[in-house]
């Protein structure tokens, strides 16, 4: 009997460990409680826990060494009640169905936030282009969009780079999509490469809305971001160029990371060298012998940290070691609600993924706004209408959850929902 208890116990441990750690189930969890603080009735839920749409395709390959390889990809669209679907594309081995489901839920929530005319939308294949050709990753993007096709468009779903897909895949996306329907449509996709109508700032902009949410959060806690000690994990497009600005702030980078560790200098890391020195892949620690885990990094003292890579990096496990006072997610899903619920008791400020990332589709909207109108702006431009979206968008997040005395992430999520949940119920969905 005694014996029994303790292993009813351990299997009831694990599950939850399981649910936190699935994306999937801890957004839907955010969802139901956002809906419930704003009145919404159940029905509102049952439509929004779930993507409206969800298409596998599965997209034949021919590989330099002459044989056939059968990848398996997604398309998922959450909610067009607002607007059309928009996300990015992501190419990973970890890939999962669930994942994507859950990276679209967080793109509607976006697009909320900072007040787009979209719903969400969100794309992976499961690959590793690390160990691709360039004529192969040729071949699977344009069998990835002949795959698609059917669903996306500039007034449907609009497509866009997030982990290992970059502009040059943009660009051989648009061109398979101009092929299929027999014109040219730029704004079928977003983070193209400037010369095929991409935006000045598209390719800096995640960071630079990093850059803004922390610079709010650390004035709400009175840090100087002058001489501040900033931790991030993921030298890619959002942790490079993060890592960029807050050195230009006069931050000191103490540590950043890849997917095969990390480097750390209390003194302050170079990272225009790091910058000059990465591959496509944001990757940079293989140069160095004297590196330290992900784990390790995750856990340094410093006063900000911004985990920029993947999922699930903060859990119920580390969070109690986090040294840092304030936490911005610039990856989607780095931290469990466990571990939010830590961070949180322990007076810590976390900005979440769908506030602190948000600056990338903002500048994707303006790509695509840019694209529509065939009258292309100055960076300046770009980078001045992103601040004001940003800032304004943080305030209303932080103040929120201050005067109803919640998170920041609870917070983001009812912000983020609001819309979506009223255009929804106006065209006479629930
Ligand atoms: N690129 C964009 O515009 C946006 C990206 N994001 C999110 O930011 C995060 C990073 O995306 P990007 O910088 O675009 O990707 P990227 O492909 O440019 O860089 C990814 C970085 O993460 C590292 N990484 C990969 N697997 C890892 C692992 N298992 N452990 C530790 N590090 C690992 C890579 O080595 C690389 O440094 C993702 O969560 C993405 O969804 C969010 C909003 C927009
Ligand atoms: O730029 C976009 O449209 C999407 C960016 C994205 O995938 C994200 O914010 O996670």
């Amino acid at each position: 009997m005694g014996n029994h208890e303790v292993v009813t116990e351990n299997t009831q441990g694990k599950k939850e460990q399981q649910e936190s750690m699935n994306l999937l189930h801890s957004t839907q969890t955010v969802i139901k409680e956002a809906l419930e603080k704003l009145g919404y009735q159940e029905a509102m839920y049952e439509l929004l826990k779930e993507p409206l749409r969800v298409l596998t395709v599965r997209i034949p390959v021919r590989m330099d060494n002459g044989e056939v390889k059968v990848f398996t990809g997604y398309r998922s669209q959450h909610n067009d009640a607002v607007g059309p679907a928009k996300g990015g594309i992501r190419f990973h081995p970890e890939v999962t169905e669930d994942e994507v489901k859950a990276l679209s839920i967080w793109m509607s929530l976006k697009a909320g936030i900072v007040d787009l005319p979209y719903g969400g939308g969100k794309g992976g294949i499961i690959c590793d282009p690390r160990e691709m050709s360039f004529r192969e990753l040729e071949r699977l993007s344009r069998g990835y969009v002949r795959a698609i096709s059917q669903i996306v468009g500039p007034t449907k779903d609009i497509p866009a780079p997030d982990v290992f897909t970059n502009s040059q895949i943009m660009a051989w996306m648009m061109d398979e999509y101009s092929r299929i329907r027999e014109f040219d449509s730029p704004g079928f996709i977003t983070g193209k490469p400037i010369a095929l109508g991409g935006s000045h700032g598209r390719e800096t902009a995640t960071a630079k809305g990093v850059t803004i949410c922390i610079r709010e959060a650390a004035k709400r806690r009175g840090i100087q971001l002058e001489g501040a000690r900033v931790v991030v994990q993921g030298f890619g497009n959002a942790g490079s160029y993060l890592s960029k600005f807050m050195h230009d702030a006069g931050a000191k980078v103490v540590g950043i990371s890849d997917a095969y560790g990390a480097l750390y200098d209390p003194n302050g890391l170079d990272i225009d060298y790091l910058l000059d020195r990465r591959d496509s892949f944001g990757t940079v620690t293989k140069l160095f012998n004297n590196t330290i885990s992900n784990k390790e990094l995750l856990e340094l003292e410093c006063d900000i940290l911004v985990p920029a890579a993947i999922e699930n990096q903060i859990t119920a496990e580390n969070a109690h070691n986090i040294k840092a006072q304030i936490v911005v997610e610039a990856a989607n899903g780095p931290t469990t609600l466990e571990a939010t619920k830590i961070l949180t008791e322990r007076g810590i400020l976390l900005v979440p993924d769908v506030l602190a990332s948000s600056g990338g589709v903002t500048v994707s909207y303006f790509e695509w706004v840019q694209n529509n109108q065939g009258y292309y702006w100055s960076e300046e431009e770009v980078i001045e209408k992103l601040e004001k979206v940003l800032v304004k968008a943080f305030e209303n997040v932080y103040s929120l959850a201050q005067t109803r005395r919640i998170d920041m992430r609870l917070a983001a999520y009812m912000v983020g929902v609001r819309k979506m949940a009223e255009a929804s119920r106006f065209r006479g969905w629930v």
